[in-house]
């Protein structure tokens, strides 16, 4: 399975992506980086069709973007930045309100995530790292071949974001996994592919392995050092400025 994205898009007249092409494979799990502003939730929602973009998004050869909103949810699911549920239901049912969850979808997207026991408590109970694997097992339920996800670690500590990098390593082998990611070194190690935003551009696009310094010093204005712990690559940045 495969998802070929060439998308522009502008608020308005302002050009906020301008021919961003990538493709994304079953298999592996593919990460969007790059500073505030770049354009990374913009591409994410104008993938899924939250926002109408110029070009396509194509799954396996066919264009989504074109398709009723209710055949593009079967296909695909954004799980968007995690803010908290302002209104009380059980973990539950809040894993059901995605639009075409069956009960058995519902019940293996929660055991997934380890939230299965805990299904019949409120969802305002869990903390923001149980949150956003309640955000994770709604997208599950959904049953989509392509999951996209804003910044699914922002806010957790150390522990849950490797949770949370872990469940989506797993699931990458059953659908396309697309993730925004801030932390540069959890891009590094659970990314198989990176593409850099930059100003609503493609940067760069590579395998962390690739990834030089200068390219990271150019787009974020920091000296980086890029060294390896235990045969994992990490980014150190400095303080001065490029
Ligand atoms: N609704 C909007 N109307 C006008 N401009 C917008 C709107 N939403 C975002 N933008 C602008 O589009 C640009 C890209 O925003 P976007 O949220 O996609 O960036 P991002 O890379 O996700 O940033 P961050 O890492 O800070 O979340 C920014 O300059 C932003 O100010």
């Amino acid at each position: 399975m495969k998802l070929e994205v060439l998308v522009s898009f502008s608020y308005g007249e302002r050009e906020v992506l301008r021919n961003v092409g990538f493709t994304a494979e079953r298999g592996e799990l593919f990460s969007i980086i790059g500073p505030n502003g770049a354009g990374k939730s913009t591409l994410l929602k104008a993938m899924v069709g939250i926002l109408e973009p110029e070009g396509s998004v194509r799954l396996d050869g066919r264009n989504i973007l074109t398709m009723k909103p209710k055949e593009r949810a079967k296909l695909i699911t954004y799980v968007p930045q995690s803010s908290f549920p302002e209104f009380a239901f059980t973990i539950e049912e809040f894993v059901e309100m995605g639009a075409y969850a069956t009960r058995g979808d519902v019940e293996s997207a929660l055991k997934r995530v380890g939230l299965w026991e805990r299904r019949r408590e409120q969802v305002t109970n869990l903390s923001g790292g149980e949150y956003q694997l309640a955000l994770i097992a709604r997208a599950l339920a959904q049953g989509s071949e392509v999951i996209l996800l804003d910044e699914p670690t922002s806010h957790l500590d150390i522990n849950h974001a490797l949770e949370v990098m872990e469940i989506l390593r797993e699931l990458k082998n059953e659908k396309i996994i697309i993730a925004v990611l801030h932390d540069l070194n959890l891009a590094l190690r659970y990314a198989d592919r990176l593409m850099l935003l930059h100003r609503g551009r493609k940067h760069w696009e590579g395998e962390p392995g690739e990834l030089e310094p200068g390219v990271l010093e150019e787009v974020y204005g920091v000296k980086v050092k890029l060294t390896e712990v235990d045969g994992h690559r990490i980014i150190l940045p400095q303080l001065a400025k490029v």
